[in-house]
């Protein structure tokens, strides 16, 4: 059987809801998929934290104490992200996007700036093995949709380039995210700004 249009239904008792509104994906298991929440919706479903707003110091505090029961070297308010968790937990589903995203763009960036027909072959066969393996199971669903209705374009970098960018604009709008100048990919992944700050 597939995967459902809108993806496993919460099991019983569970929430369908995180608390900044997104819907909890869960796996075919009815458990919350690590890799396709945010971090503070995993630790929800899995009743690790309430709705209520976590502080950072909270959090220094908890893996303070758990590094000195453990021995290990304790997480500072200096390893936190912006999120206000440890910087060295398992990868949530916008981490592991943007550190997707930063290969993928990068790999455009490196791509022949005229590709022979092997090479052609090589990335369309990695972008669709790309869409089956990528660890958040609705967002390559998304992407192996994309490159259904929208044929990879490799032949050139910049054509590589620009393709990618759209890609990444169709999720952005899904996501309700700023659409990107695709006319400014390269110095984003490329060249830099010209103004000095990337040389
Ligand atoms: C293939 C794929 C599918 C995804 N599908 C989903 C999904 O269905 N649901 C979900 O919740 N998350 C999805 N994600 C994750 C999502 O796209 C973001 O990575 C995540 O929400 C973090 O977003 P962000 O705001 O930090 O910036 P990101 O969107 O990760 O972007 C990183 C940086 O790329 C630059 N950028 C932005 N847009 C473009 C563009 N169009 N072209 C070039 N550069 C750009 C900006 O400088 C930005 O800061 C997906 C990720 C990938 C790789």
């Amino acid at each position: 059987m597939g995967i459902p249009l809108h993806g496993y239904p919460a099991p019983e008792g569970k929430p369908v809801y995180g608390s900044d509104g997104r819907r909890i994906i869960y796996d075919e298991n009815g458990k919350p998929c690590r890799t396709c929440n945010t971090l503070k919706n995993f630790r929800m479903a899995t009743a690790k934290e309430t709705t209520g707003e976590k502080t950072q110091s909270s959090h220094a505090n908890k893996a303070l104490a758990a590094s000195a029961i453990a021995g290990v070297s304790a997480t500072t308010d200096k390893e936190l992200a912006p999120d206000g968790y440890p910087k060295d937990c398992p990868a949530d589903v916008e981490e592991l996007g943007r550190s997707t995203w930063t290969f993928l763009h990068t790999v455009a960036a490196t791509y022949p700036e005229s590709a022979t027909e092997q090479q052609q072959k090589e990335m369309k066969a990695f972008l669709e093995t790309f869409s089956k393996i990528y660890p958040c199971w609705f967002c390559a669903k998304g992407f192996r949709k994309y490159i259904k209705a929208n044929e990879p374009k490799v032949m050139t970098q910049d054509e590589f380039g620009r393709w990618l960018c759209d890609a990444h604009n169709a999720v952005n709008k899904k996501l309700g995210k700023p659409h990107f100048d695709c006319n400014l990919w390269k110095k984003r992944w490329k060249d830099g700004w010209g103004d000095g700050k990337c040389d």
